[in-house]
Parts: C-alpha cells; sequence; structure tokens
C-alpha cells in the first residue's frame, strides 16, 4: 500500500468512526493518531503521547476495529505505538532554541540593548527553528540543478488570461538573465504557479548556460541557514554561498515582513548581486508595498525590477491544467469529470490537482469507474471551501433503489425480499452497484438495507455487476441509464 493509499483509507476509517464517537473524542483521540502501516490483518499506529495511546487502547480500540473493518472489510488487529522520536525532536528542539537564543542574546548585548536584541532575532529564531534546526549553507556549483524541481518546467506550464504576462516575463528573463528585468518579482493568492514558473525560469538558464549557478531557495530555508550560520559564528559561508550565485531565486518572500535582521542581511545580499550583475527573482503572495514591515530600501528595490501578476485561472484554463497533469500523470479521465472539477475548484491550482489525484486515487482505490458523481462524492469531502454550485440532488440507498425497481419494473419489497430469480436478482445486484458507486455507504450497510444481507453478498454483486458492466456494452448502456435517472429524477 502506497503512502497515498495508506492516507486515503486512513481519512475513511476517520470518517466512519465519525459516526460512532462523539465529535471530542474524535477530535482529542482519534485524529491525533497517525498511520503507519496497513496490510491485510494490521494496523499500526502512532499517538502522540503515553496518555492518547492508553486511553485509546482502553477505550476506542474496538471502535477502531469495526470502522476499519467497515472500510477495508478486513479484521486487523491494531498496534498502537508513541510517536517517541517526534518527542524527542520535539524536545531537541525546544533545547536547542532556548541555546541558540541564548547564544544571539549573548552575542547582541555587546552591540546592542537587550531589548533590541530580543526584538529582533527572538522572532526570527523561534520561526526558524519551527521548520529545521539544521540548515547549513552548502555552495552552488555550477550546473547544479538540486535546488529545482524537475515537474516545474515551462512546458509543462498551462498559460491562460490570468498568468500570460507572468509567463511571458518569466521566458523572457530566462532568456536573458540580468539584462531588462532585474529584480523580477512575481505576486498572486496561493497554488497559482509562482513556484513552478521561478523553478521553470531556473531550468530554463541551465538549458542555456549550463554552467550558471542557479539557486532557488524558500524564504523559510534562507532564514534558517542565516540563523544557523550566525549561530555557528559563520557568517562568512552564508555569504559566500548567496552571494556567488548567478541567478538567485526566493520564493515567499513576505516572510521576511517583521524579520528586521533578516532583511538586514537580504538587503546587502540584494546588493552584491546586483552590483555583479546576478538575476534576482522574487515571488510573493502580495505586491511589495503591501509586505509589512518591509524596509523601504527594500521595499524600492523590489519594485526597481520587473513586476508580474499571477491571477486565479479561467474555467478554460483549468480544464487545460486539468488535461496537462492527465497527460503527465498518465491519468484517464473523461473529459466531462475534469470540466466537472474545474467547475468546482476555482481559486487555488494545487487544490485543483489536489481534487484530481484524490479522485482518481479513490476510484483506483475502490475500483470504481470515474464518474462525474463520483467525482462529486469525492468533492464533497475536499471541497468544502467551494461547495458545488449547481444543485445536486440527495442521492441515498432508497432513493436509488426507487429508481431502479421503477426501471425493471418491480417493487422495493423484492430488492429486499428473498426471491432469487434473475428478473429480481439482476436488478438488486445493478441496485447494490449503484449504492456503492453513488453514496458513501459501507458493504455492512448496503447489505443490512437490502433485507439484512450480507457484506460479501453486496461485494459479490458488485464485482460481478462492474465486470458485466466492462463487457457487456447493453448492461453498460442500462446502468448508465439508471445513473442518468437517479441523478436527475
Ligand atoms: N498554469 C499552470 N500550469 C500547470 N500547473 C500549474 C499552473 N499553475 C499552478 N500549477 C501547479 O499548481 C501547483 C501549485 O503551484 P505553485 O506551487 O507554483 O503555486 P504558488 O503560487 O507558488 O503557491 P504558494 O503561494 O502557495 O507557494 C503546482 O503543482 C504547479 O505545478
Amino acid at each position: 500500500m502506497t503512502n497515498l493509499e495508506l492516507q486515503l483509507t486512513w481519512e475513511k476509517i476517520l470518517k466512519n468512526i465519525q459516526q460512532s464517537l462523539a465529535e471530542h473524542v474524535c477530535q482529542n483521540y482519534i485524529k491525533p493518531l497517525k498511520p503507519i502501516k496497513l496490510t491485510n490483518d494490521r494496523l499500526e499506529l502512532l499517538a502522540p503521547n503515553d496518555y492518547s495511546k492508553d486511553r485509546v487502547k482502553s477505550r476506542y480500540l474496538p471502535f477502531l476495529k469495526d470502522s476499519c473493518y467497515e472500510v477495508t472489510q478486513n479484521h486487523v488487529e491494531i498496534t498502537i505505538s508513541i510517536a517517541q522520536e517526534e518527542q524527542n525532536d520535539d524536545d531537541t528542539q525546544k533545547e536547542l532554541m532556548n541555546q541558540q537564543l541564548k547564544q544571539i542574546k549573548q552575542r547582541n548585548r555587546r552591540t546592542r540593548t537587550k531589548k533590541k536584541a530580543n526584538d529582533l532575532i527572538q522572532p526570527t529564531l523561534t520561526e526558524a527553528i519551527q521548520y529545521d534546526t539544521a540548515e547549513t549553507p552548502m555552495p552552488i556549483n555550477p550546473g547544479d540543478k538540486s535546488t529545482l524541481n524537475p515537474k516545474y518546467t515551462f512546458d509543462t506550464f498551462v498559460t491562460g488570461n490570468s498568468n500570460s504576462f507572468a509567463h511571458a516575463a518569466a521566458l523572457a528573463v530566462a532568456e536573458n538573465p540580468a539584462k531588462n528585468y532585474n529584480p523580477f518579482f512575481m505576486y498572486g493568492g496561493v497554488g497559482l504557479g509562482k513556484t513552478h514558473l521561478m523553478h521553470a525560469i531556473g531550468h530554463k538558464i541551465l538549458q542555456n548556460q549550463p554552467q550558471k549557478r542557479v539557486l532557488y531557495i524558500s524564504s523559510e530555508k534562507f532564514i534558517n541557514e542565516l540563523i544557523n550560520s550566525i549561530k555557528d559564528g559563520k557568517p562568512e559561508a552564508f555569504r559566500q554561498k548567496y552571494r556567488n550565485v548567478d541567478v538567485l531565486l526566493v520564493d515567499d518572500i513576505q516572510f521576511l515582513a517583521n524579520k528586521e535582521r533578516v532583511q538586514e542581511e537580504f538587503f546587502h545580499t540584494f546588493n552584491a548581486l546586483k552590483d555583479a550583475n546576478k538575476q534576482i527573482i522574487l515571488s510573493s503572495d502580495r505586491p511589495p508595498k503591501e509586505i509589512e514591515k518591509l524596509q523601504d530600501r527594500l521595499c524600492s528595490r523590489f519594485e526597481g525590477g520587473l513586476i508580474a501578476d499571477v491571477q486565479a485561472p479561467d474555467l478554460e484554463t483549468r480544464i487545460a491544467i486539468l488535461k496537462k497533469k492527465s497527460i503527465l500523470e498518465n491519468y484517464n479521465v473523461p473529459d466531462d469529470v475534469m470540466a466537472y472539477i474545474a467547475s468546482h475548484i476555482d481559486n487555488n491550482v494545487r487544490e485543483l490537482e489536489g481534487a484530481l489525484t484524490q479522485v482518481v486515487a479513490r476510484a483506483s482505490l475502490c475500483h470504481y469507474p470515474i464518474t462525474n458523481q463520483f467525482a462529486m462524492n469525492v468533492l464533497q469531502h475536499i471541497a468544502i471551501k467551494n461547495p458545488p454550485k449547481q444543485n445536486t440532488k440527495i442521492i441515498n440507498i432508497n432513493s436509488i433503489q426507487e429508481t431502479v425497481a421503477n426501471y425493471f419494473k418491480i417493487t422495493i419489497a423484492d430488492l429486499n425480499g428473498k426471491k432469487r430469480n434473475r428478473s429480481i436478482a439482476f436488478p438488486r445486484q445493478i441496485a447494490m452497484y449503484l449504492c456503492r458507486e453513488l453514496t458513501s455507504s459501507s458493504l455492512p450497510r448496503i447489505g443490512k438495507t437490502f433485507g439484512g444481507r450480507d457484506h460479501t453478498t453486496v461485494m459479490h454483486a458488485c464485482d460481478k455487476i462492474k465486470k458485466q458492466y466492462m463487457e457487456n456494452t447493453e448492461i453498460a448502456k442500462t446502468i448508465n441509464k439508471l445513473r442518468e435517472q437517479i441523478n436527475h429524477a
């Protein structure tokens, strides 16, 4: 089982257990558990501490087992251990943070007042330690692509009205670094492709000039390295690294807001690179003027080059992005499903791609065909912020039974009854299959509604109808018609 599959299955288990346990129990004891491994007979979980572990073991294990069975159809043993390392990591980080804070305070006492040192360094240090305490500046070699994501190139970037200017500007910078547009500053909302374009510029420059030193870095990492270089008493290593590159790309520069000491250092790095005719590329979630407490001298430097904004893509572009992603990832997703997803997630490409991945992963995990209805079910769980805009009918086991019974001119009592002749058994199996496909009901729940049948009967019906759906066009047509009626009746 891949990590993604494990996460998806765990999500389902969580969803299922919410029906049986109080919300505060789920929130406090079940959700903090982390799935490590799931096999046919074993689920390994990590609890955040001893207390949680004991509580879950003594009170909630049967619920976890039941939910696991409902989702996987396997009876599993559940083992819970404590996230020891994370605990240790936390302690170590706190300890390290205190040490670093102490050292920096001591050093600063020599040159600044104690109050100023605290004001300037403390927020930076605390923030840096949240990310990584082990960042130390390593110089970048000519032609080194290791800081670039190979997937983020101009070839894989889809253009539309929302990003055509940023794309054209990025391409111009990549073709002629440090000529006309220096710095190049991109801004826009979350998940709209700024990072992608930055990496694309890096790749293009290295493609044209393989000996260039190109460094992409998030501002968090930049801050970490700066803190560590101060802590280790090696500010030169930091300067060497950043001032010797040909192209410096710093992502999410808005995180420099409020961090005086980091801004100071970045100001000198910026000047050194600009003076040496090196290209600087920056991204932010807002224009320079709107970055809080950004020194005026930095703000005016950021505004001194080319600024491009990236907007949320329109529907056509969103569909094109999903098509591109499907080709790149080898997904087989019908056009109408991509259009459906694109019409429901409209302001974040990362979420858009995430939705596509979820639909594909869940379909493959549950062996369902990818249909609009299936996508709708998945999106209901993940697109809470962007609820489906069109009127969507409530579909449940009863409404499916009603449609199927009408279609085959039998009664709901027949579907739930004991008769096993083909004129009843076949519609019953189709109805079970559609319940599995169009609702999030578990096999046991479907079996129970269909006259108290066992979950294995439902499983058998679903497998059988699915096979026939693939092999027999008449049956496929019937099922498609029924789906249509269930969705629009
Ligand atoms: N126009 C596009 N064409 C193809 N993929 C895109 C496009 N825009 C965004 N993406 C994809 O969407 C995801 C998020 O994009 P990216 O990380 O570049 O966003 P961002 O603007 O940097 O967001 P953040 O502000 O959160 O860092 C990436 O996987 C990226 O490849």
